[in-house]
C-alpha cells in the first residue's frame, strides 16, 4: 500500500480542548493538549478512568471534533482534511468494530479492499492477521458466533489489515488473556519496527506501557501531567529505602540523619522512615553504616526500584494500581511489583 509522504511530525495538536455538556452540566474533557509525535514513535498515553485519553484519540481519529483548537494526523487536520487521516490510520477502538452477520476473514478482506488493497493482497494481508492473532480456528465463522476476546482479536486485526501509518489502539488488551496479551505485544513489536509505523495506545496496564512504549505520556483531567519515557520517569524519582524502626524516637533520629543526603526526600512513616532517592540500592551501604554509627541502625530495611505506579501516584497523589483495577485476574500486572531488595539488619 502506498502513502503520501509526509515528512513531519506524525501528530501535532495545539490546544487541543473538547468539552461534553450534558444535562446542563459541562465536562472539560480535554484541556488545551500542545503535542508532537514523531514519524515511527511508539507512544502509550496512561492515565486514570475518565483522564480523557479516549476522547483524546477519538479527536485524533476524526471520530469526534475538537471543541477548540487543533489537531493534525500524518500531516492532515482531523476536521479540513478528515478523508485523508482517515485513510492513512488504523483505529481499533474499546468497543466492537465488526459487523456480527459476516465471517471474520471476509471482514477482515472486506477492510482491507477497503483501504485499497487489492484482492489478493487483502486475502494474504488476512491471512497473516488471522494466524498472528490466534484466529485460525474461528476466523471463518460468524462474527456474531465469536468470544469477547475472539472479538477483540478480530478487531485488533482489522486495524491492522492495511498497515496504517499511523496506528491508534485504544486499550487494546482489555479482555485478551495473558497469552494473546503478549502475542498482541509482540504483533505491535513487530509492526512498528518492520513498517515503521507510529502507534499510540492507551493502556490500563502498566507492564506493557514500561515494555512497549518508547514514550509515556500521563494525562490527568485532560491534561499531561508527564512526558518522557519510562525509564526516565522511573528514574526522575528514585529508589524508595523503606527503613523500620520499633521505636519512635529512633526513626526521628534516622530521618534527621538522613534529610542531609543530597536530593532526596525523607517521609517519617508508621514504621520508620521512607527515604526516595536517586541509585538507593548503590547508596544504601553506607547510609546503613552512618546510622550504626549514630547509634540508629533500623531494624529492617528494603529497597524498592520505583514503578510507573510510584510516578502516576508521586506526580497525581493517587495511584494508577488502585484507580484501574485489572479485569483479568492473575493478570501480569502482579509482575509490575517492585523489585526489592531485602534484608534483615542486625538489632
Ligand atoms: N460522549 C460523552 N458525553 C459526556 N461526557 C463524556 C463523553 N465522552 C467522555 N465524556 C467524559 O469525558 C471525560 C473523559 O473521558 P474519556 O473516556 O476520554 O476518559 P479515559 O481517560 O479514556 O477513561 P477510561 O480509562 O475510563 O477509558 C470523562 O469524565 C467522561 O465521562
Amino acid at each position: 500500500m502506498t502513502h503520501t509522504t509526509h515528512t513531519g511530525p506524525a501528530i501535532v495538536t495545539r490546544g487541543l480542548t473538547r468539552h461534553f455538556t450534558s444535562r446542563k452540566q459541562t465536562v472539560e474533557a480535554v484541556k488545551g493538549l500542545d503535542l508532537e509525535i514523531g514519524q515511527g514513535e511508539l507512544v502509550a498515553f496512561l492515565g486514570p478512568n475518565g483522564a480523557g485519553k479516549s476522547t483524546t484519540l477519538r479527536m485524533l481519529t476524526t471520530l469526534v471534533p475538537p471543541t477548540s483548537g487543533t489537531a493534525s494526523v500524518a500531516g492532515h487536520d482531523v476536521v479540513t482534511g478528515q478523508r485523508h487521516v482517515r485513510q492513512a490510520i488504523g483505529f481499533v477502538g474499546q468497543g466492537n468494530g465488526a459487523g456480527h452477520r459476516q465471517l471474520g476473514r471476509d471482514e477482515l478482506i472486506s477492510q482491507g479492499r477497503a483501504h485499497g488493497l487489492s484482492r489478493a493482497d487483502a486475502r494474504r494481508r488476512a491471512g497473516e492477521l488471522i494466524e498472528d492473532l490466534d484466529l485460525t480456528a474461528v476466523a471463518d465463522r460468524k462474527v456474531s458466533s465469536l468470544s469477547g476476546g475472539q472479538r477483540r482479536r478480530l478487531d485488533i486485526a482489522m486495524g491492522l489489515v492495511h498497515l496504517p501509518r499511523v496506528l491508534f489502539l485504544d486499550e487494546p488488551s482489555t479482555g485478551l488473556d495473558p497469552q494473546n496479551r503478549i502475542n498482541l505485544q509482540e504483533l505491535i513489536q513487530r509492526l512498528h519496527s518492520e513498517t515503521g509505523s507510529t502507534v499510540v495506545l492507551t493502556t490500563h496496564y502498566l507492564e506493557e506501557a514500561d515494555a512497549l512504549a518508547g514514550r509515556v505520556i500521563v494525562v490527568d483531567h485532560g491534561t499531561v501531567i508527564a512526558d518522557d519515557s519510562a525509564a526516565r520517569l522511573k528514574s526522575g524519582l528514585g529508589d524508595l529505602v523503606r527503613m523500620e524502626y520499633a521505636d519512635p524516637a529512633g526513626a526521628a533520629r534516622a530521618a534527621s540523619r538522613l534529610s542531609r543526603v543530597p536530593a532526596s526526600r525523607v517521609d517519617v512513616t508508621d514504621r520508620g522512615v521512607d527515604l526516595r532517592v536517586k541509585d538507593g540500592s548503590t547508596l544504601v551501604g553506607g547510609l546503613l553504616a552512618d546510622l550504626a554509627a549514630d547509634g540508629v541502625p533500623p531494624t529492617r530495611v528494603e529497597v524498592a526500584r520505583p514503578t510507573l505506579d510510584d510516578v502516576f501516584l508521586d506526580l497525581t497523589g493517587r495511584s494508577l494500581r488502585e484507580s484501574q483495577q485489572s479485569p483479568t485476574p492473575g493478570s501480569d500486572a502482579a509482575s509490575d511489583q517492585p523489585t526489592s531488595i531485602e534484608s534483615e539488619v542486625a538489632a
